[in-house]
């Protein structure tokens, strides 16, 4: 085996933080080791497998709504419109690093045999670095339960169900979360019979009752079935389905069953131990509120240090290295504020801060604007894109006037919530935000009208 070579920084895995780090740090001119196991998920999970392929998916299904084109082949369409994006999006990726005369790509799998250094196996070759700074940025891997059964050939992670050219007739969707929900509703505009099961009795446990039940009724009328705190006991494989047997006696058929119960942290077989890289409970990269691990400079991004999941996060962990790296070194993951989400669903349901319920709880002085999107008359955006369901719901502090929280289940929301998350920050009061001048015929305009009723 031939010695280590040396670098400024070695990113394990091509996740967004890291990615963003390597250009920085390239850039400057510093020697820079990307490591990234597969070829297919250059660029990481959200361009490849994760956001990006799934939102292509929910957009295609509403483009190709009104075509006179059998399901099936609207489907293909859509998974090769898909793939063509991924494609184009996984090379940019490689450029964004790989133009760089510093930076060095190198296509294996990556383990740890000391605090500083590295084995990659690519192939049949081994390749040892090391370097004084590496940032982990693997990512996450479906969990899977202990359900028996799982491991059948129509048993599928999301991964595999959006690579599929066929569309399933009948899909079973065990686990009711955000991939759960975007695609049992992208696979029934698609033409699927979808039914959902979770363990919990009720959909969007931590939304507000009046909020999940919106949610509810649209999917349920757009033919999506729910047996919510069902317990799955086991699948079996027939002739030509699959078989997923609840407890109480239930069986449902399925040419697919999508698994998504949730991602653990991608910290197998990454040789923490030898590095003497401590692990939470959780099983993710135990770090501290600047991401350091505990071996002195390495530091963990992304979905593998146990944060919220979701790409916008693992970029804004690379910010907190990066301040490490060439800033003053304060910045922390507590600076941040009022991080919002969305669920694309149609219409996508987008959410910061808190629930109604968190406020009340939380002892607040709450006031609470709210509004079904079809009594709003100051939004003809949602008229015009034909789609007038859903609700808005602002949670104002009564006291201060201070926006507490929101969840926007409309049209355009996952736009309109990066404005409310924003006021949140800044401290611009519900009044404010009533006052604001919009575009218009914008869905940011409903603002006015639903902070109007406080
Ligand atoms: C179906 C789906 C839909 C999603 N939709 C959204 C969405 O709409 N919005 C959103 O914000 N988030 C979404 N997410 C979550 C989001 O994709 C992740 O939070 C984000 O991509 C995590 O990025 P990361 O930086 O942690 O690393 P990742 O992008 O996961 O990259 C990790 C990389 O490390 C590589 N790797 C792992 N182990 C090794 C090793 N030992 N050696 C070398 N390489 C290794 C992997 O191959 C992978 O390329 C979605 C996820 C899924 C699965
Ligand atoms: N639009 C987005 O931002 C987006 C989209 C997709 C995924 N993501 C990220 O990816 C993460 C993972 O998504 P996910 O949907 O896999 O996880 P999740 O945590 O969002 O949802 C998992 C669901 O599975 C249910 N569940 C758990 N065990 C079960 C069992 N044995 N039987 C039936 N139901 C069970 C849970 O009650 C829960 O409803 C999300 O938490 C999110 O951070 C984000």
């Amino acid at each position: 085996m031939s010695t280590a070579t040396n670098y400024d920084a070695i990113i394990i895995g091509w996740g967004k933080g890291g990615k963003t780090l390597a250009a920085f740090l390239a850039g400057r001119g510093e020697s820079v080791l990307m490591i990234e196991q597969s070829e297919g998920m250059v660029g990481g999970t959200c361009i490849n497998i994760g956001c990006v392929p799934t939102k292509a998916l929910v957009e295609s299904a509403h483009r190709s709504a009104d075509s006179s084109a059998p399901a099936p082949v609207r489907y293909l369409d859509a998974i090769e419109r898909k793939n063509a994006l991924t494609s184009l999006l996984r090379g940019k990726n490689f450029s964004m690093v790989d133009s760089h005369d510093t930076a060095t790509v190198l296509m294996g799998r990556a383990r740890f045999v000391g605090p500083h250094e590295i084995e990659v196996s690519a192939g049949a070759e081994i390749v040892r670095v090391t370097s004084e700074r590496i940032i982990i940025n693997t990512g996450a891997v479906p969990m899977i339960p202990p359900i028996p059964g799982l491991d059948g050939p129509r048993v599928v992670s999301s991964t595999k169900l959006i690579d599929e050219t066929d569309l399933p007739g009948r899909l079973v969707v065990i686990g009711a979360g955000a991939i759960g929900l975007e695609l049992a509703a992208t696979y029934r505009e698609f033409g699927s019979e979808v039914t959902v099961v979770d363990s919990v009795d009720r959909l969007l446990p931590q939304e507000d009752d009046d909020v999940a039940a919106a949610v509810r009724e649209v999917l349920e009328e757009e033919g999506l079935t729910f047996m919510l705190g069902a317990t799955v006991e086991r699948v079996e494989e027939s002739a030509d389905a699959a078989l997923v047997r609840l407890e109480g006696g239930d069986t449902l058929t399925a040419d697919r069953v999508l698994v998504a119960v949730g991602r653990r942290p991608a910290t197998d077989d990454l040789g923490l131990e030898a590095a003497g890289i401590a692990l939470g409970d959780n099983g993710a990269v135990r770090v501290d509120e600047h991401l350091r691990t505990s071996v002195d400079g390495v530091w963990a991004v992304g979905d593998v240090n146990g944060g919220p999941q979701f790409t916008y996060v693992s970029f804004d962990d690379h910010r907190i290295v990066k301040d490490q790296l060439v800033g003053d070194g304060a910045r922390t993951t507590s600076d941040r504020v009022a991080v919002p989400t969305t669920t694309f669903i149609t219409p996508p349901l987008a959410r910061v801060g808190m629930t109604e319920r968190e406020a009340r709880e939380a002892g607040r002085d709450v006031k609470v604007a709210r509004k079904a999107i079809d009594a709003i008359a100051a939004m003809p955006r949602a008229r015009i894109v034909g789609d007038t369901r859903g609700l808005i719901k602002v949670v104002v502090d009564a006291s201060s006037d201070l926006v507490l929280g929101a969840a926007l289940f409309c049209v355009d929301s996952q736009e309109i919530v990066n404005l409310v998350a924003l006021a949140m920050r800044a401290g611009v009061t519900a009044s404010e935000l009533r006052d604001g001048i919009w575009t218009h015929p914008s869905s940011t305009e409903a603002l006015n009208e639903v902070l109007a009723t406080l």
